[in-house]
This record gives C-alpha cells, sequence and structure tokens, in this order.
C-alpha cells in the first residue's frame, strides 16, 4: 500500500471479504510484489462463513449421522434417541461460526498479505473506491464480491410480522413450536431438515409450485418431499401466502423468535386456510448485493446482478471485475471460488502484460458444469444439465436412470433408497449431466464433475470400474444401459 493519510492505493481493491472476494485477491497478487486491500462492512469470511453455508451444513450433521446410524443393524439397537442434543448441536454450530469472530480469516488475509479495510466500500470513479470518507485507489482493478441478501416477496403483512430468513435460521437459538415455511428451494428443504431434528414439532411448507427443488431433476423433489412428509411436514403446492397478520412483533435479533404468534393466510386450490404459527422462515430466494455501491456512477443503473463477461470483466470497464453471487451467474460457494480465481489470475496477467491465452482465463465450468450437493434426507448431488435443460439447449439426449441397489449401498442400510440418471449427448458420446439422490451420494459427484467437464466419452467411462462394495457401483448399472 502507499498514501497520504486518507487517500491510500493499492494495485487490487475488492470490495466484499466473502470466500470469492478472499479468492479474488488472493489469486490476484500471489508469486509478486502486487498488494491488495479487502474491503469489508461486516464480517471477513462473509455470509458463507456464518449465516449460510457453513452453519447450516453444522446444524444438519448430527441429524444425519444419526439418521444413518439408524438405518444400520448393529448401530440402531444402540441408539437411545432419535434426535440430535439440541444444544449441543447449537454448540457446535457457534463452534463452526468462530461464534462469529472473524480474527481467524484475518490472520489468514494478514498472511497472504492482504489488508483489510473494515467499512461500507462504494464505488466513486474509475478504479476509486471510498469507505467511511477515505479514498482508496486501484492501480490495477477493483473487484465486486458483495454476494446477496435474502428476498422478501411484497406480501401484505410479511415484512411488518418480521418473518426469519436463512441468517434466522441459521443462527436459530430459540426453537419455535410451528412454523411455516414460504419456498420450496434449497435453503427451504434444508432448512425444513434441521429445524425437524432439532425439535421444530409443526411444520408447513407452502410452496407456489408442483415441486420441491424445482431446478433439478423431478424424482430430486419426490423423493425429498417423500422423506420431509414422513417425518410429518404438510407440503401444500400449488400454494401461496396472501396476507400476514402478526400484532405483537419483537425486534428480538437473529435466531430468536420475533415476538407472538402469527396468521398466515394461505391460498390455495381456488380457497384459503389460516395457519398460526410461532414462526415464519421466507426462503424466497437472494438478490445480487448492488445497492450503495455507487454503480450509478459508472452508468449501471440497474439493481439486478452486476453482469460480466467470462473473464469476469464488466464489460465497457476493463479495471471492473464482478465474481461470486453479485454477478448472477451461478449462487454457490464453489462456483464464485472459482469465479475468484479466474479474475485473479486475469488481473495478474493483465497487470503483467500478458496474453490472457489458455482455458485458466475463462469461466466455461459456471455455465454447464456446475455440481451442487443438497443436504437433505435424502441427500441429492448433481452436475452440469437436467434433462430437461439438456432437450431445451438443443441436445440430442440418451438417458441411462437406475434405482440405487447395489452391494454398497445395501451396506449402507439394508433400506437404502436412492436413484441415479445420466444425460447423454449422443452425437458427442459424453456426459453433459448427472444426478444421484440417497445417501452417501455427495461424494459421488465429483467423478460426474470430471467426466463432464474432461467429456471422457462413454466407451472410455466403461474402463473407470467403479470399487467394490461401495455406492459408486451405481455406474455399472448405469453403463451397461449404454453398453
Ligand atoms: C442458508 C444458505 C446455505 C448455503 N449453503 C451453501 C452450500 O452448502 N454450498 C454452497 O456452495 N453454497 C451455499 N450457499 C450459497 C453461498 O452462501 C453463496 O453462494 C456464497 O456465500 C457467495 O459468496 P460471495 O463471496 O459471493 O458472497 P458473500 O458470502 O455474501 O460475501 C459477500 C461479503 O461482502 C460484504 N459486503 C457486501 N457489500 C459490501 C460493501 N458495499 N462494502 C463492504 N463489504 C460488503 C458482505 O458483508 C459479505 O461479507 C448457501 C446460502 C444460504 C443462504
Ligand atoms: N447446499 C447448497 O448448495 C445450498 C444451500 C442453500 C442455498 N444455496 C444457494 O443459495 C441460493 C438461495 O437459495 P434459496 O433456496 O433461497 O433460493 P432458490 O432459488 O433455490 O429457491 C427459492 C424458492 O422460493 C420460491 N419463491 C420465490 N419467490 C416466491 C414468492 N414470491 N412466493 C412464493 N414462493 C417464492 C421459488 O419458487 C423457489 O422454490 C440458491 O442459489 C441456492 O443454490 C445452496
Amino acid at each position: 500500500m502507499t498514501g497520504t493519510a486518507d487517500v491510500s492505493t493499492y494495485d487490487v481493491v475488492v470490495i466484499g471479504g466473502g470466500p470469492v472476494g478472499e479468492n479474488a485477491a488472493e489469486y490476484a497478487i500471489k508469486g509478486s510484489s502486487r498488494t491488495a486491500a479487502i474491503v469489508e462492512h461486516e464480517l471477513v469470511g462473509g455470509e458463507c462463513s456464518y449465516w449460510a453455508c457453513m452453519p447450516s451444513k453444522g446444524l444438519l450433521g448430527p441429524g444425519a449421522a444419526l439418521a444413518a446410524a439408524s438405518g444400520l443393524p448393529g448401530a440402531r439397537e444402540r441408539l437411545t434417541q432419535p434426535t440430535p442434543d439440541v444444544d449441543a448441536v447449537l454448540g457446535w454450530r457457534d463452534t463452526i461460526t468462530h461464534q462469529r469472530d472473524d480474527s481467524s480469516q484475518v490472520e489468514w488475509a494478514s498472511g497472504a498479505r492482504i489488508d483489510v479495510i473494515r467499512g461500507h466500500g462504494r464505488i466513486v470513479g474509475e478504479r476509486e473506491v471510498e469507505v467511511s470518507h477515505r479514498r482508496i485507489v486501484a492501480r490495477e482493478a477493483v473487484v465486486v464480491a458483495t454476494g446477496s441478501t435474502a428476498s422478501v416477496p411484497p406480501i401484505p403483512g410479511l415484512r411488518e410480522a418480521r418473518p426469519w430468513t436463512s441468517r434466522d435460521a441459521t443462527n436459530m437459538l430459540d426453537v419455535p413450536g410451528r412454523m411455516v415455511v414460504l419456498g420450496g428451494g434449497v435453503v427451504a428443504c434444508e432448512a425444513a431438515t434441521w429445524l425437524l431434528d432439532l425439535g421444530v414439532r409443526d411444520l408447513t411448507m407452502v410452496i407456489r409450485g408442483d415441486r420441491l427443488l424445482p431446478k433439478a431433476e423431478p424424482f430430486v423433489g419426490e423423493q425429498v418431499a417423500a422423506g420431509l412428509v414422513r417425518r410429518g411436514v404438510d407440503i401444500r403446492f400449488g400454494a401461496q401466502i396472501s396476507a400476514v397478520e402478526r400484532p405483537d412483533v419483537a425486534d428480538t435479533g437473529y435466531g430468536r423468535i420475533h415476538g407472538g404468534a402469527a396468521r398466515v393466510t394461505v391460498d390455495e386450490g381456488g380457497g384459503s386456510s389460516v395457519l398460526e404459527v410461532d414462526e415464519i422462515l421466507v426462503a424466497a430466494g437472494r438478490a445480487p448485493a448492488t445497492s450503495d455501491l455507487g454503480l450509478d456512477v459508472l452508468g449501471v443503473t440497474d439493481s439486478g446482478p452486476l453482469r460480466v463477461d467470462d473473464h469476469m470483466t464488466v464489460p465497457g470497464h476493463r479495471w471492473l471485475y464482478a465474481v461470486g453471487d453479485v454477478n448472477g451467474r451461478v449462487a454457490l460457494t464453489h462456483m464464485g471460488k472459482y469465479q475468484g480465481r479466474v479474475a485473479g489470475d486475469v488481473i495478474a496477467a493483465r497487470a503483467q502484460g500478458r496474453p490472457l491465452d489458455g482455458a485458466r482465463f475463462t469461466a466455461s465450468a459456471d455455465r454447464d458444469a456446475i455440481p451442487q450437493v443438497v443436504f437433505t434426507r435424502p441427500e441429492m448431488a448433481s452436475v452440469g444439465r437436467t434433462e430437461a435443460q439438456a432437450r431445451e439447449d438443443g441436445v440430442d439426449v440418451v438417458i441411462a436412470e437406475a434405482d440405487i441397489a447395489v452391494a454398497g449401498s445395501y451396506l449402507v442400510s439394508p433400506d437404502y433408497a436412492g436413484h441415479a440418471k445420466l444425460v447423454i449427448d449422443r452425437s458427442r458420446d459424453v456426459l453433459v449431466g448427472a444426478t444421484f439422490v440417497g445417501a452417501d451420494t455427495a461424494e459421488l459427484v465429483h467423478s460426474a464433475t470430471v467426466a463432464v467437464v474432461g467429456e471422457v466419452r462413454i466407451d472410455r467411462l466403461w474402463h473407470a470400474v467403479p470399487s467394490y462394495p461401495t455406492v459408486s457401483e451405481v455406474w455399472l448399472r448405469l453403463l451397461e444401459q449404454l453398453h
């Protein structure tokens, strides 16, 4: 860093210190003498570390472990309680989130020679960022990595009722007895799973469409819904919340019940009914965090995502990059970090006057090779395109599909239930998508990701022999259909 009291200069300034901004800063300067700063107005580590991926998986783990044990003879006989110890789970969650203390992340940044500047970052001109009246100048690049925020639909009375968003659900301190969840996407399905584990006894999900997890293969939503219904969840499809009344609202903080009971009107099938609940969870998607970022000075007045090209550069502004949730390409930590690595490599190459030769400088996997794991019970893991997406893209599709019923799955549990599907492009004889549902499938998906990205021909995949006895033997069942 160089500068006077109120103007500092770095080679690279990153606004937003989530996992994606951290990666972009690290890659932009590593192995060089370039300097970088991360501007963060909350906690270094971002939504993912304190409010999203990490606490949610912490809350889900103990229930998943108990479910695994209860499916296996010899272990299940030793289980005295089928549900987790609530205080211990919440304590484990707090351990994972370091009680929202970001000092270890700041230490990491300092080890990587990245300065952390606390405060709200706003672009005030070309290569210029303002943080609390302090001006930061970037010699090479400004990277926007500000993430996203939870959306709350404009339903009469909903905002006034101070409903929970994912931040409350992941950082819950109180366990509401009766809850309604608005939405049927990933946050809704994962949260429903841990809310039940932690003792919510009366849970209703209000879904405007006709299935859960609508972006995945249809069998995923069916199996996840069946799992939740078995645990007593009332899922209302084709339904909408039309009004909320909560006379006794209280600002009790994240994870606390926000007041007295709420009356929630649900419209479905031409009629309506009223649910009385102790808390409402809104899980209706997220909006890119582009407000109050100064983008209007660049002529960007749209409040949507900050669009970028495949070098993660904002068109027309070669010094400006946007990575992660904020660019609207894909809202997943691992894909945002991938974009952060691409942006960092591009910034480094441009700083050294090197051409952007090579695949490393172009993001492509975040379009057609996106892996995702949804940690429901059963869990689902997928990569690439679904059959419907492939057909929409004009791919000449061949399908291989099978229940997961192999020696490896039987050994996980004699009651194992799972399903797998491959989507193949007939003209190239390569895999373009794969979806697995069932216990222990999360660790299966990377094999499919390698096959999709590597464009491995199906006749070669035949020689990738799965080990016996593992769940991955389902590959053999699927490939037999294509051989
Ligand atoms: C409940 C939940 C669970 C999830 N689980 C998973 C999962 O298991 N796996 C997965 O891959 N993805 C998961 N996601 C998605 C994942 O959280 C996001 O994709 C990821 O956090 C995006 O990272 P990011 O760095 O782009 O943004 P963020 O993590 O949101 O970080 C952005 C940072 O920028 C800061 N900031 C914003 N504006 C400014 C400003 N103007 N000035 C200074 N600082 C600013 C914020 O304070 C924040 O620290 C989950 C999301 C939710 C809601
Ligand atoms: N394990 C993981 O990888 C993981 C976990 C959680 C979240 N995430 C990511 O975080 C992002 C946000 O997740 P999410 O579940 O909030 O979003 P989502 O887009 O997956 O689901 C939003 C849901 O809300 C519904 N909805 C939206 N507006 C509505 C309205 N006005 N009325 C009724 N229903 C409405 C949609 O139909 C959909 O079912 C996603 O990109 C997701 O992939 C990932």
